[in-house]
């Protein structure tokens, strides 16, 4: 890796460093349900923060489309990062103009300001050099500490990296160190389990990915758009019917290849997303119409067990159900001590990521068992297909 590192960082006392940082954390009613991301980006602030930078994050929060979204807002993640972090987190409700120059100029040395959503602005995701040029003029020096949106090419990411001295931050370096050395000659049988909701961002990364595992478990949201594919009626669930073609290419790429695709055998449903909801296992021509699936049930659940004990490397993207609402957690709980057993007996090494993906391990009570869990999803996915990722490949221009 040819980027500058915080090592190659020197007398940065009263200078403006501003970090971006991946504070897309799990939430539920404004309140932080997960920790791991905040946790992750901690070692590049205090080292920022002790060598008496002002330290100035930059984040995104869900997909509000350029919009100033009141529930996408990032102040309810302040003050749980404050209390990790065990110092003040100052806040400002905009990340470029006015309101974020006044925070910024009321900095002093070590200091700590999270900005507001750079997605509220359009200019972000469209990596437009204006916007790129407003963010760059509130700082001094660039690090980039997000590897989990390090696949975007945003301004927050890929423009301003340009515009000023950039560096990695230590849970960049450490995500592309441990990836490289847990997966840069896997053992097969290789065996994906990639799941989720987001169906339209991660589609199109399977066809690659088909050509380099030998097993594709296909669950969550992305497997109803295949489901679909094959014909099933899949009622009310989360599935994305325009993009039945990609799904049949994929499923005619895998099988050019000899990667086996793992489709569900069953599905548990329900008309009520919540947690608790009435529920029913049924076969997957009986999807009722009006019902979503919410969950795979037992028959997938064995099914993908049986994967998991064929496979020596694993690695694993999308919870495998809708995991935060009990009881549509019990197929991504079951794979994930599953995969944590045959981890720690040393029959397999196994790497999962993704935001949802890590919170989904940590209720399962199963990531400290896994050989590796990286902050990013689409980011992660990207990697191993061996794609250049925009954000580090700035950072390395
Ligand atoms: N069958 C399903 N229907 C609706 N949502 C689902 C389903 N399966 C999984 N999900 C949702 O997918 C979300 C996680 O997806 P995603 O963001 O792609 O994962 P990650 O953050 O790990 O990359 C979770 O909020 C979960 O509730
Ligand atoms: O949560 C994220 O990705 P992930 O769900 O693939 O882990 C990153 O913050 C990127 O978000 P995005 O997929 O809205 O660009």
């Amino acid at each position: 890796m040819t980027f500058k590192k915080l090592d190659d960082l020197s007398d940065i006392a009263g200078k403006r460093v501003l970090v971006r940082v991946d504070l897309n954390v799990p939430m539920n009613g404004g309140k932080v349900t997960d920790t791991t991301r905040i946790e992750r980006v901690l070692p590049t602030i205090h080292e920022l923060s002790e060598k008496g930078a002002k330290v100035i994050l930059l984040a995104h929060f869900g997909r509000p489309k350029g919009q100033r979204v009141a529930d996408m807002s990032l102040e309810p993640v302040a003050q749980p990062l404050a209390d990790l972090l065990l110092a003040p987190v100052d806040f400002a409700d905009d990340c470029v103009g006015k309101s974020a120059e006044d925070a910024i100029a009321e900095l002093s040395d070590g200091d700590v300001l999270l900005l507001e959503n750079t997605r509220f602005h359009a200019g972000e995701e469209k990596n437009d050099p204006a916007f790129a040029k407003d963010l760059a003029e509130l700082g001094d020096i660039y690090v980039n500490d997000a590897f989990s949106a390090a696949h975007r090419a945003h301004g927050s990411t890929e423009g301003i990296a340009k515009l000023l001295p950039a560096y990695a931050g230590r849970t960049m370096q450490a995500e592309l160190e441990a990836l490289g050395s847990a997966l840069g000659e896997p053992k097969r049988p290789v065996l994906a389990v990639v799941g989720g909701a987001k169906v339209s961002s991660k589609i199109d990364l399977l066809e690659n990915l088909v050509g380099k595992v030998d097993m594709l478990v296909i669950g969550g949201g992305m497997a109803n758009t295949f489901m679909a594919a094959n014909g099933i009626n899949v009622g009310k669930s989360l599935c994305e019917h325009d993009l039945a073609d990609t799904a049949r290419r994929i499923m005619a790429a895998a099988e050019k290849s000899g990667c086996e695709i793992v489709l569900p055998a069953d599905a548990v449903v329900a008309r009520e997303f919540k947690a608790g909801a009435e529920n029913e296992t049924v076969a997957l021509d009986a999807i009722p119409s009006d019902a979503m699936m919410l969950d795979v049930g037992s028959a997938s659940i064995t099914k993908v067990a049986e994967k998991i004990d064929a496979a020596n490397t694993l690695v694993w993207n999308g919870p495998l159900g809708a995991f935060e609402i009990a009881p549509f957690d019990k197929a991504t709980v079951a794979a994930a001590r599953h995969a944590a057993e045959r981890t720690k007996s040393g029959k397999l090494n196994s790497v999962a990521g993704g935001g949802d993906t890590v919170a989904a391990l940590n209720h399962a009570g199963a990531a400290d068992d896994f050989s590796y869990v990286s902050t990013a999803g689409g980011a992660f996915l990207e990697w191993l297909e061996g794609k250049e990722l925009p954000g580090v490949k700035a950072l390395e221009a």
